[in-house]
């Protein structure tokens, strides 16, 4: 069926994105942490869609670049006046929409009884504490080495011992 191809292929992209840009796994574990905390936040259904359309954004933009990325490395490896510029706008573009999702970020949460539920639930639970710190640790080696650094490593330690 075409859809599911067509989608396969949009999948594909995103995948690659989320392999070789450092960035991109950045702004994914960002996305997962506000979600997963923004159960303590006062949350409407019309600030979730201001908070997934920033999202949306955020992350296309970051496609975006990669895309201006690699055409320009495939059209000009060396040194070009062009390439940069090009390059520098499409990061440009990132960080507006980065910048300006800080600013969505701080008018949807900043709401100090949230925080301090956020704190009360980690007294309450210290087992979360533990929960949260693996979290951080796995998020960073994602972050790091991507899902083909993890892969590798895990296929490196399978292999047989050469003598
Ligand atoms: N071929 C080139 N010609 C001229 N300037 C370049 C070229 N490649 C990179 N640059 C300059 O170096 C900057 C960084 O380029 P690079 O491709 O390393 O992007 P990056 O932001 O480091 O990418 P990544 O998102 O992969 O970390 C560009 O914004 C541009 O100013």
């Amino acid at each position: 069926m075409r859809f599911v191809k067509s989608l396969k292929y949009a999948l594909r992209g995103i995948v690659y994105c989320i392999n070789n840009e450092r960035n991109m796994r950045i702004h994914t574990v960002a996305v997962l942490y506000v979600l997963a905390f923004s159960p303590f936040f006062e949350m409407s259904r019309a600030r979730y869609a201001i908070l997934l359309v920033t999202f949306a954004l955020v992350l296309m933009a970051e496609t975006f670049n990669t895309v201006a990325e690699e055409l320009c490395d495939l059209v000009a490896p060396s040194f070009h006046p062009v390439v940069r510029i090009v390059k520098d706008m499409a990061a440009g573009g990132v960080l507006i929409c980065a910048g300006f999702a800080v600013g969505v970020g701080v008018c949807l949460f900043w709401q100090p009884a949230a925080f301090l539920r956020i704190w009360r639930y980690f007294l309450d639970n210290p087992a979360m504490i533990a929960v949260l710190l693996a979290s951080i640790a796995l998020a960073l080696v994602y972050i790091l080495a991507g899902p083909l650094g993890i892969r590798d490593f895990f296929r490196k330690k399978k292999l047989p011992r050469t003598p």
